[in-house]
C-alpha cells in the first residue's frame, strides 16, 4: 500500500542521520541530511533542513508514493475517463442522434468524468515527487510544486466546465488536455506489465482505431454537410446510424491505409478531405513501422536502464557473473563506444556539454576557468548507482574519485550501517585514499563505507587522472588536501606525530634542496669564470708566440744580413777567412743561432713564471725553456714537433701566473 500512513519506523533512522549530521564530522561540507518522510511540519520537506529531533510520534501523511500500487491504480482508472472524452463527445458531435437518443446516459457518463477529472487534481496534489533520488512527501512542498508547475495550468482547463456556457458536446473539446496523462499512464503499465510487447502492440491498435474513429466521423459530417447520398463518394443516406458509422469506419480505412479503392472524390470538399486523409494514412504508417522497432528495442532499453539493480538484487553468484559477462555496463559502454567513435573536437563539446555544468557545481574546481574544466571533462566516466547500492567498501583500494552530479549518497561509520553524513550533489568523495596525506592511518585504503541512497549518478575520476590533474592546479590540491586532513582529523584517522615527522623530513629536505641549488649556481658560476680565464690564457699564449715568432724571424734576417756582409768582406782584400771557407761553407759562422734562439729573454719569460707552479710539475719539462719557449715558434718556422706538445705544457704556465684557478687547486 503506498500511502504513508505513520512512517515512523523510515523516519526515526533518518531522524538519526539528521540528528548526528547536526555534529557530525561533515558539518562543513554542506551536508544534508534524508530527513522524516512521514512528517509534514513546515520546513520538513525531503529533509534539507534538521527536523524535529525529538521522538517522532506517529502520524498520517496522506501522500501518493508514484511508484506505488494506489497511485497505478488509480492512474489505470484515469485512462478511462480520459478515452471517453477522446472518442464518444466526437460521435456525439457528428452523430446528432446519437445525442439525442441517450441524453441521461450521457450526462451520468460526462459528470462522472468530470468528477474523475477534478479527483485526478486532487491526488495530483498528495502525489509525493523523488528529488535527489528520494522521495519528497511533505504536503505543503508537493502542493506548491504542483500549482506553480505547467501540469497544473493544462489539469485546469482540461475540468473547465464550458458545457455551462454551451450546451453542446464541443465544448468538451477542452476535456482533450488531460491526455498527457495518458502517456504516464502507459508508462506504468508498460513498467508492470507481464508481455510489455503485447502490451505495446495492444496500444498502437488502440490508436489506429482511436484516429479511425475520428476519421469517420469527420466523414461522416461532411457527408452531411455535401448531403447524405448525393454521389458515390459521401455516405449514403437513410441506412440507420450505426450503418453510417460502419461506413464511415469503412471509407476511413481505405482512405488511411491508402489502399485507394474508395470511389473517385469528386467535389472540392472530397478532394480535400481524401488528399488529407491520404497523407495522414501515410503518416500513420511510417510511425506504426517506427513504433515497431521501438518495440523490439525498448526491451533492450529497459534492461539497460535496470542492469544495476538487476545485478544487485542477484547478489554475488554464477549467474550475476554471467549477466557481467554478457554486458558489463551497457549503457555507459554504449555512451563511451559512441563518443570514442566520435572526432575528438566533437568529443569535447559532447562531454562538455553533457556534463561541464555540474561539474562546474563541484567545490574544488569552482574557480577553475572554463577551458580547464573542458579538459577534465573528457577524463570523467558517469556512472549510475540505484538506492542501497553500495559505492565505496571500507579497506578496499582506492581507484576512483567521485563527483555527485545528481542524488544523495550516504556515509556510513565504523560500524557499516550508522550514516555519519549525507552528501548530495555538488559534493565529491573518495579522495582520502589517493592522494597522499602525510599521517593518514589508511593510506590508500579506503577510509568509510558509502552508498547510494536513492538513485544517484556519480562522475568517477580515476587516480591517474587526478593525480595529472592536481600536478595541473596546485590550488585544487592544496584545497584537497586541506579539507582531506581536516577530516581526517576529525575522523580520528590522523596520526599526528607521523604527520610532524614528515613534515620535519620535508622540511629538511628542502633545505638540502635549497643547498644543493646554491651549491650548484656556485659550481656554474665558478665553470664560466674557468673558461673566461682559459680564454683569456689562450689569448695571451697566441700573443707571446706571436712575438717570438717575429724576434727569431728578426735574428735570422739579421744573421742572414751579417753573413751577406761577411761573404762581401770576405770577397774583397783578405783570402785568410775565405781560408774558413769550408767551415763556413757547412755553416757560416753563426750557425750556432738556434742555441741563440734560445736565448732572448722574453721567450723564456713565461717559462721563467713557472717557477712557482712548477712545483706541481716535473722538472725536466720545466728545465726546458727551450723546448716550450721555442713551440710555437717552431710551429710558425715549420720545425718538428718532436720536442712535445706545446699543449700538454700549456696548463702548468697558464695557471702558474694568473692563480685564477686557486680554489680549485685547494
Ligand atoms: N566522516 C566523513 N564525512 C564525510 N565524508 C567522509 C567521511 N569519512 C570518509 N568520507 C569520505 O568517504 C570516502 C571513502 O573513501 P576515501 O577514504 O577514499 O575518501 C573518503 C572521504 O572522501
Amino acid at each position: 500500500m503506498s500511502w504513508s500512513v505513520g512512517g515512523a519506523r523510515r523516519g526515526v533512522a533518518e531522524r538519526s542521520l539528521a540528528a548526528e549530521r547536526g555534529v557530525g564530522p561533515d558539518k562543513g561540507r554542506g551536508l544534508r541530511a534524508v530527513g522524516s518522510w512521514g512528517s509534514g511540519g513546515p520546513g520538513d520537506g525531503n529533509g534539507k533542513t534538521d527536523g524535529n529531533r525529538d521522538t517522532p510520534k506517529p502520524h498520517h501523511n496522506w501522500t501518493l508514493d508514484p511508484s506505488g500500487d494506489w497511485y497505478y491504480w488509480w492512474i489505470t482508472v484515469m485512462v478511462l475517463p480520459i478515452l471517453y472524452n477522446c472518442i464518444v463527445p466526437v460521435c456525439r458531435l457528428c452523430f446528432p442522434e446519437v445525442q439525442d437518443q441517450l441524453p441521461g446516459l450521457w450526462l451520468s457518463l460526462d459528470t462522472l468524468s468530470d468528477v474523475l477529472y477534478l479527483g485526478d487534481i486532487g491526488v495530483r496534489l498528495h502525489t509525493a515527487f523523488p528529488e535527489d533520488g528520494l522521495l519528497v512527501r511533505d504536503r505543503g512542498r508537493i502542493r506548491r510544486r504542483y500549482l506553480w508547475s505547467s501540469s497544473f495550468w493544462w489539469d485546469a482547463a482540461s475540468s473547465a466546465p464550458l458545457e455551462l456556457l454551451w450546451r453542446r458536446p464541443a465544448a468538451r473539446a477542452t476535456r482533450w488536455l488531460r491526455a498527457r496523462r495518458l502517456s504516464e499512464a502507459w508508462q506504468r503499465h508498460e513498467t508492470r506489465a507481464a508481455r510489455p510487447g503485447a502490451l505495446r502492440v495492444a496500444a498502437l491498435l488502440l490508436g489506429a482505431v482511436a484516429a479511425l474513429h475520428g476519421l469517420a466521423c469527420s466523414y461522416f459530417a461532411l457527408s452531411v454537410h455535401l448531403g447524405l447520398g448525393s454521389d458515390a463518394w459521401v455516405c449514403p443516406s437513410g441506412t440507420g446510424v450505426w450503418r453510417q458509422y460502419l461506413h464511415g469506419f469503412y471509407t476511413a480505412t481505405l482512405l488511411l491505409a491508402t489502399v485507394g479503392d474508395t470511389p473517385a472524390p469528386r467535389r472540392v470538399p472530397e478532394l480535400l478531405f481524401a488528399t488529407f486523409s491520404f497523407l495522414a494514412g501515410v503518416l500513420a504508417f511510417a510511425t506504426i513501422t517506427g513504433s515497431i522497432g521501438a518495440v523490439v528495442g525498448a526491451t533492450r532499453g529497459a534492461w539497460h536502464r535496470d542492469a544495476a539493480a538487476v545485478r544487485r538484487l542477484l547478489g554475488p553468484g554464477e549467474l550475476r557473473r554471467r549477466l557481467q559477462r554478457w554486458r558489463p555496463e551497457p549503457a555507459l559502454a554504449v555512451e563511451r563506444d559512441t563518443l570514442q567513435a566520435l572526432p575528438r573536437a566533437l568529443h569535447e563539446e559532447l562531454a562538455a556539454a553533457a556534463h561541464l555544468r555540474a561539474l562546474s557545481r563541484v567545490g574544488v574546481f569552482r574557480s577553475c576557468e572554463r577551458g580547464v574544466l573542458r579538459r577534465l571533462v573528457l577524463c570523467l566516466r558517469a556512472q549510475g548507482y540505484g538506492p542501497g547500492q553500495p559505492v565505496c567498501r571500507r579497506g578496499h583500494v582506492g581507484r576512483h574519485m567521485f563527483f555527485i552530479r545528481s542524488g544523495l549518497v550516504a556515509v556510513l561509520g565504523d560500524d557499516g550501517a550508522t550514516p555519519v553524513a549525507v552528501l548530495g550533489r555538488g559534493r565529491y568523495f573518495g579522495e582520502l585514499s589517493l592522494i597522499h596525506i602525510p599521517g593518514n592511518r589508511c593510506g590508500n585504503r579506503r577510509t568509510a563505507d558509502i552508498v547510494s541512497l536513492g538513485h544517484s549518478e556519480l562522475f568517477l575520476l580515476s587516480k591517474q587522472d587526478l593525480r595529472r590533474v592536481l600536478a595541473e592546479f596546485p590550488g585544487a590540491r592544496a584545497a584537497l588536501e586541506a579539507e582531506g586532513r581536516r577530516l581526517l582529523l576529525l575522523t580520528g584517522r590522523l596520526d599526528t606525530g607521523v604527520e610532524a615527522a614528515a613534515a620535519a623530513a620535508a622540511l629538511r629536505a628542502q633545505g638540502l634542496e635549497e643547498a644543493l641549488v646554491q651549491l650548484r649556481a656556485r659550481v656554474a658560476a665558478l665553470v664560466a669564470q674557468l673558461e673566461a680565464t682559459e680564454g683569456h690564457l689562450r689569448l695571451r699564449v697566441q700573443r707571446l708566440e706571436q712575438r717570438l715568432v717575429q724576434r727569431l724571424r728578426q735574428r735570422r734576417d739579421t744573421a742572414a744580413r751579417g753573413g751577406q756582409r761577411g761573404r762581401a768582406e770576405g770577397q774583397g782584400p783578405g783570402a785568410a777567412p775565405r781560408a774558413q771557407g769550408p767551415a763556413g761553407a757547412q755553416g757560416h759562422p753563426r750557425v750556432p743561432a738556434p742555441p741563440k734562439s734560445q736565448g732572448p729573454p722574453r721567450a723564456q719569460g713565461p717559462a721563467r713564471t713557472q717557477g712557482p707552479a712548477g712545483t706541481r710539475g716535473h722538472p725536466g719539462t720545466r728545465g726546458q725553456p727551450k723546448v716550450k719557449g721555442a713551440s710555437g715558434a717552431d710551429r710558425a718556422l715549420g720545425h718538428p714537433r718532436a720536442q712535445g706538445p706545446p699543449r700538454s705544457q700549456g696548463p702548468p704556465r697558464v695557471q702558474g701566473p694568473s692563480g685564477v684557478l686557486g680554489p680549485p687547486r685547494s
